[in-house]
């Protein structure tokens, strides 16, 4: 057997022995019987090195032995196994240190062991200074040892690592003993695999062990704050704990954020704390994704992350930390990558922190799951609540302050915009929105409000294209649409998602509606915009139905108006022979259902007769409804009497009821009838003939009862000769016609009337006229009335407002050849009224007193006696002046 120094000198140095005689080999063979025996004992690894130490030195001297291991990736090599009892350096103060550390397995020292793959004898003082030796050489020669013999220990042809045997004696190392040493070599081998094997074994009994001590708890978890707890015991468990921070994938798939994390105890700041633990970290930042990718936990040296060029802020907040490794997991359940899981620390058994990692990983999901549970619990609970404040929503403000309510205040969503669909189909008109957002851009988006926008604007296409919902990611929509002003807007508002979805009611489309977020949760958004789509149909139905309301109540007013002036038989005034012909045909036919043509000049009293007509009629309970066919343009006629459908012609935003539906089983009083065009006068006579009618527009017809009573001050007769009236229409108007004479061929009726009017319009102006002076009922009667008693009741109006005593002693007629009004000078009165009035005011304010101070001839500037004459002559009576 050969072996060599390091110089490759042949073993001369060895102290020769005669290595084929019997005694020696019988020394060896004892030496590894006695080993072999001693080696299947062996309980504790340093046992090994102990016995072996013991054996051997019965044989030979040597001063103590130790054994290192080339680690898995054959870089280094490390103690293992230590005889401390006999290291002559153990005292030494480098001993603690020497006996932790890794050697390099370079160097002429370890390489000479390696490349001659059997023991080498080296010299301390020839091999220790080289370049590239280990320092534990010096340490061992100054502790006096002067010899060391370095024999690879293999396992399946390779070195796995080295026995090392030291002596203080020059020689001791003899070439029998190298030969013992390196037969006994592979038993040295094998029982260090051993011990290696048995080693991993139970340090793998051991995790599972713990492990599954832990996954008992982490099994049980349910919340993130049991997760916590439960992930910082398992790595207390293992000795891991030094901070951890799980990090969660978030619903962008492209950020990260902490979901449960421990930091330690750590010198970092409040406010870094809050931005470590509350901000969302990109994952394709260069180094999550690694950990996220990589199927082994990744260890991170945070200074080298950072030379590298990464940028991401959690790591100079990690390194402000002091932290300077880091260990990232990916956490992964099945198929589904939850996240991250960071450990602060330096090194570790990636199997174990695999384990680990898989086992959080399962209790992860089981949180995120049981979250799940309670989050659509709570999203159901709130819909329901949303829902039930949206159904009683029956205004715009209503359901504005149940909008913002719920997306500000509970989910932190902005209302971008909600846009409604005009009737024309094709307009967006903005409805409601929060202009609070838009604050860095309130003139860019006054501006988009005020403009017209239309379905066809190409991200309103878009969402009323979509099924349910969009969702734009802003950045994304700016990079593709730069010039498109609205994803300007949404830029401007820093937010990172636009929720967009169709409105819609039954199938129908009512409009748009925007909202911006950087908390997506789609799913209830989704329920929410239902909500705001069926509030939205209930206020626009409700609005409807207000216009309606409103439209009803008009009509109800006018008519109310309308029975005011209505004035029953007894109220008509004319007792002349005239008159009562006219009475005795309104008798006739009230009772009967027939159609009454009233004929007369303008103001004889046609509409009074209507009206008498109708409420001495069974009808009479119900309104007599009223058409001035003078007062409507050609082209509403039609819509007014028979009513429209919504749509049927532009401007017809609402369904109409007409006039005819509104006097079913009463009375239509069709005014000035010669007015009616001629192609409404086709359609009344259908209506006549058929009594049943459909409305403009509409499909169905619809059966009416009405009584028709019509009116005009033409000669219907000429009209139709003329071509304008129909004649067939005339003949089915004209079945009873009573005709109203004109005042001036009633002349007894005059002054009944003025004192009629008279007496009306005094009560209702509070005004005390009570009658009229003998010469203005002298000139009433001799008047021709053209415009006939309404006329004569606009006369008799005005006088009364005009009064300024109990008898009316002035009227203005107009001026009989002209027609023109005589206007007095002023509206005063005469000369003579004046100084009457005058005169009884300045009594009346001296309280009665005529003569003497303070009396009125003293203020008049008059003697007493000029004032009575005066007095007498005005006809003057205390009554004037006392009076009041
Ligand atoms: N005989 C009467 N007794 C009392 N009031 C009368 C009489 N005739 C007419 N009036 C009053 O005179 C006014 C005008 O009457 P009315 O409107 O009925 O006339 P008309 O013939 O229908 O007018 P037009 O042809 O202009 O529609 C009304 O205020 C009405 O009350």
């Amino acid at each position: 057997m050969k072996t060599t120094t390091q110089n490759g000198n042949d073993v001369s140095a060895a102290p020769k022995t005669d290595l084929k005689t019997k005694e020696f080999l019988e020394k060896q063979r004892k030496i590894l019987l006695d080993l072999s025996d001693d080696i299947t004992q062996i309980r504790d690894k340093t046992d090994l090195i102990i016995l072996f130490s013991s054996r051997i030195k019965n044989l030979f001297y040597f001063k103590h032995t130790i054994v290192t291991l080339i680690d898995p990736e054959r870089t280094s090599y490390r103690p293992f196994l230590l005889d401390p009892v006999s290291s002559p350096i153990q005292t030494h103060p480098s001993y603690a240190r020497l006996v932790d550390s890794d050697f390099p397995l370079r160097g002429a020292f370890i390489e000479g062991v390696l490349d001659a793959g059997k023991p080498v004898l080296y010299w301390m003082e020839d091999i220790m200074d080289l370049p590239g030796s280990p320092s534990f050489l010096r340490v061992n020669y100054e502790g006096g040892i002067r010899e060391i013999l370095m024999t690879p220990l293999k396992s399946k042809n390779e070195t796995i690592g080295f026995l090392h045997m030291y002596t203080d004696r020059p020689g001791s190392i003899t070439e029998e003993f190298i030969s013992i040493i390196e037969g006994i070599a592979p038993q040295i081998s094998s029982a260090v695999t051993n011990i290696i094997k048995n080693d991993e074994i139970r340090e793998k009994e051991w995790i599972n062990e713990i492990l599954l001590e832990c996954s008992i708890g982490l099994a049980a978890v349910r919340t993130r704050e049991e997760l916590a707890g439960t992930v910082r015991t398992t790595l207390i468990r293992f000795n891991l704990m030094r901070g951890f921070g799980i990090r969660r994938i978030n619903a962008d798939q492209e950020t990260m954020t902490t979901y449960v994390h421990d930091l330690g105890v750590t010198n970092v700041s409040e406010a870094e704390m809050i931005e470590l633990t509350q901000s969302q970290f990109p994952i394709y930042d260069g180094l999550q994704d690694r950990v996220l990718d990589s199927s082994i936990p990744l260890q991170v040296n945070i200074d080298a992350e950072i030379r590298r060029g990464i940028t991401s802020r959690y790591l100079v907040l990690w390194q402000d930390m002091g932290l300077k490794t880091m260990v990232g997991i990916a956490l992964r359940n099945g198929d589904v990558t939850l996240g991250v899981l960071w450990l602060g620390i330096e090194q570790a058994n990636l199997s174990l922190l695999q384990a680990i990692g898989s086992q959080i990983s399962v209790a992860m999901s089981n949180v995120l799951a049981a979250e799940e549970i309670i989050d659509r619990e709570r999203e159901k609970t709130f819909l329901l609540g949303f829902s039930n404040e949206v159904a009683r929503v029956r205004t715009k403000e209503d359901l504005k302050n149940a909008v913002f309510k719920v997306l500000n205040r509970v989910l932190n969503v902005k209302l971008a915009m909600i846009n409604l669909i005009e009737d024309d189909n094709v307009t967006l008109k903005p409805f409601m929105y929060d202009r609070t957002l838009f604050e860095n851009a309130s003139e860019e988006f006054d501006a988009l409000v005020a403009a017209s926008n239309t379905i066809h604007e190409p991200t309103a296409t878009r969402v009323l294209a979509a099924e349910d919902r969009l969702i734009l990611k802003v950045a994304e929509e700016l990079q593709a649409c730069p010039d498109n002003p609205f994803v300007q807007l949404w830029a401007k508002t820093g937010l990172k998602y636009m929720f967009a979805a169709p409105l819609r009611s039954a199938q129908a489309d009512l409009g748009t509606i925007w909202l911006l977020t950087d908390n997506l949760k789609s799913e209830l958004l989704q329920g929410i915009c239902s909500q705001i789509s069926t509030a939205i149909a209930n206020i626009q139905a409700n609005e409807k139905i207000l216009a309606y309301k409103r439209m009803l109540e008009m009509e109800n007013s006018q008519l109310k108006e309308q029975i005011k002036r209505t004035y029953n038989f007894n109220e008509i005034v004319g007792s002349g022979p005239e008159m009562q012909q006219v009475y005795d045909l309104i008798s006739l036919v009230s009772e009967s259902n027939s159609t009454v043509l009233i004929t007369g000049e303008t103001g004889t009293g046609k509409e009074l007769i209507a009206r008498a007509i109708h409420s001495a009629s069974p009808r009479k309970d119900k309104l007599m409804i009223k058409v001035n066919c003078a007062a409507l343009p050609a082209n509403l006629i039609e819509s007014e009497l028979f009513g429209h459908e919504k749509g049927a012609f532009t401007g017809a935003v609402e369904r109409r009821i007409g006039k005819f539906e509104l006097a079913d089983n009463s009375t239509l009083f069709l005014d000035e009838i010669g007015e009616m065009p001629l192609e409404a006068q086709v359609k009344l006579l259908r209506v006549l003939q058929e009594k049943e009618l459909e409305r403009i527009g509409g499909k169905t017809t619809i059966k009416v009862n009405v009584r028709i009573i019509t009116a005009t001050n033409r000669n219907l007769g000429e009209e139709v000769k003329a071509g304008r009236f129909r004649s067939d229409l005339y003949y089915r108007l004209n079945v009873f016609p009573i005709h109203l004479p004109p005042l001036r061929d009633r002349r007894d009726d005059i002054i009944p009337l003025a004192h009629l009017f008279v007496d009306r319009y005094s009560k209702a102006t509070g005004r005390k006229v009570r009658k009229i002076s003998p010469k203005v009922l002298q000139e009433l009667t001799s008047y021709p009335w053209p415009g006939n008693v309404r006329e004569l009741e606009h006369l008799m109006e005005r006088c009364v407002l005009l009064s300024t005593e109990p008898m009316i002693r002035e009227v203005y007629l107009p001026n009989k050849n002209t027609g023109a009004e005589v206007q007095p000078v002023a509206m005063l009165g005469t000369l003579e009224d004046v100084e009457r009035m005058h005169i009884i005011e300045t009594i009346k304010r001296c309280r009665g007193k005529l003569a003497g101070r303070g009396g009125a001839a003293e203020y008049l500037g008059m003697p007493a006696t000029t004032l009575h004459s005066k007095i007498k002559k005005l006809g003057i009576t205390k009554r004037q002046y006392l009076a009041e």
